[in-house]
């Protein structure tokens, strides 16, 4: 079989489970193969295959049969469609190409022959701001203005999936539009090392070179994987220095602050935070609504029917706390299920559909776990956080702790206090302020506090 073949029984499909079915469903579908009897295809979640093959697979049967095509089995394989991954996969060219693709570098950023390709959905517009994102934000945008360089290089740090990377894309788009003359790359860190690789291995080491030291604007994604590569980071550290002394703008992203990456060379760390440093904060209830409700609007404007009960984004927005990428995942999938029935999407549905990310997203935090990690991280005793000792090396790392738990778990102030040594619950309401106190008047309070969450929401 090939793809027209496969071309046609889509024609047919079309007609045979409707046009919402078929661009929901079929339309997506990549054909991959077809050998002894089975047709493969790629999806971009396993969720679109079960599907699919549940609800369409006899249908996908019956159109190769009149077409002749002897199917008797459907393959469907989870293929990444995040753009800089492919790029990452894409076949390395062969130097006669690398040397033809240098000597004709074209400005668009989708054409940008060092980096890799942007996402059109990542810009400003499509960026929800709130409290957790707004300074991260603001500085993108401040770079993204273009004019005198005032704070090289800028480093974005976030756990996953919190919009490090739309930034940047959104930045790359902006400068691009502001001004198309400039030369913005971006690309993965690994995309970098890959790059260096193939330019040491086919000896092209002297384009490689003048190449990245020739952008205006260098963009480089989760700067963590080159920690611990050697080589790799002596040739970032040099094309680094050599953009920052052209004074070119340069902004990095990583999952971590430079201080944390291990493997990474002092002197690199610490050129890493001659900039700005900014960090994206866990997303708030509020962000994570005002993300839904602009994904359900974009979704409206190409689907009006679609109809969603009272309820059920405050819902997903309250329950599913990880990372923006899994509450997009969750939206897609009642857009589909929209699609498929024809009907308002109710809170029942959507327990039922999501029931999977709901419980992925339900891991608690246990109070053991906060004290342990806190007494990990303060270097002190268990026995000395349940004491009654009260010198501040012991006092603050359990007032922090008491904190944590008052942020993280359902329990109350007097259980709080029952857990830390059978305290009166009026000392937990005192540390709980305390704790916001200090967050906001001295930095390494706020920072310990940032850590110890994200380390126990991990
Ligand atoms: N504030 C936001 N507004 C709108 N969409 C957002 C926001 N934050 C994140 N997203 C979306 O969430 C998804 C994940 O974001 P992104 O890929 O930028 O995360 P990341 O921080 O780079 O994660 P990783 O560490 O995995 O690389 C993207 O589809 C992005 O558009």
């Amino acid at each position: 079989m090939t793809n027209d073949t496969w071309g046609q029984a889509r024609e047919t499909l079309q007609t045979t489970i409707g046009k919402n079915n078929y661009q929901t469903w079929i339309e997506p579908l990549t054909f991959v193969s077809c050998e002894g009897g089975v047709a493969e295809f790629g999806v971009q979640t396993s969720f679109q295959g079960d599907w699919v093959s549940r609800n369409f697979g006899d249908e996908i049967l019956r159109q190769f049969d009149k077409l002749g095509e002897p199917v008797d089995r459907l393959k469907f394989s989870v293929q990444s469609n995040r753009p800089r991954m492919a790029a990452a996969t894409k076949p390395s060219p062969t130097p006669e190409k690398f040397l033809k693709k240098s000597a004709q570098i074209t400005n668009a950023p989708d054409e940008t022959i060092l980096g890799a390709p942007l996402d059109k959905r990542f810009t400003f517009d499509s960026f929800v701001v709130g409290k957790p994102n707004e300074l991260a934000h603001a500085a993108a945008r401040r770079v993204a203005e273009g004019g005198p360089v005032s704070f090289n290089p800028l480093f974005l740090y976030g756990g996953v999936g919190l919009g490090k990377t739309h930034l940047m894309h959104a930045i790359a788009w902006e400068l691009q539009s502001r001004s198309p003359e400039l030369r913005v790359v971006y690309l993965s860190a690994e995309q970098f090392m890959y790059r260096f690789i193939q330019a040491l291995r086919d000896k092209q080491m002297m384009d490689f070179k003048s190449l990245f030291r020739s952008v205006d604007v260098l963009m480089v994604d989760d700067v963590q994987f080159i920690a611990g590569k050697d080589s790799t980071q002596d040739e970032f550290f040099h094309t680094f220095n050599a953009l920052i002394d052209q004074q070119k703008q340069i902004i990095i992203s990583a999952d971590r602050a430079p201080g944390e990456i291990d493997g990474l060379e002092e002197r690199i760390r610490s050129r890493l935070q001659w900039g700005l440093v900014v960090d994206l904060h866990p997303t708030d209830y509020e962000l994570r609504l005002g993300i839904l409700q602009q994904k359900v609007e974009l979704y409206r404007s190409q689907y009006q029917e679609l109809k969603i009960s009272d309820g059920v984004l405050e819902f997903l927005a309250h329950r599913i706390s990880n990372n923006v990428r899994v509450l997009e995942g969750a939206l897609t999938r009642l857009f589909a299920l929209a699609s498929l029935v024809g009907r308002e999407i109710t809170l029942e549905m959507a327990q039922e559909s999501l029931a999977d990310i709901l419980r992925q997203s339900d891991r608690k935090v246990t109070m053991d776990e906060i004290m342990r990690k806190t007494c990990d991280y303060y270097n002190v005793r268990m026995s000395d956080l349940l004491s009654p000792k009260r010198s501040r090396n012991i006092a603050r790392p359990r007032q922090m702790a008491m904190w944590l738990a008052k942020q993280l778990t359902q329990r109350s102030y007097p259980e709080i206090g029952k857990r830390f040594g059978n305290r009166d619950h009026t000392t937990v309401i005192h540390a709980v302020r305390k704790i916001d106190e200090l967050k906001a008047q001295d930095s390494q309070v706020a920072e310990d506090a940032e850590m110890l969450r994200r380390m126990l929401e991990a």
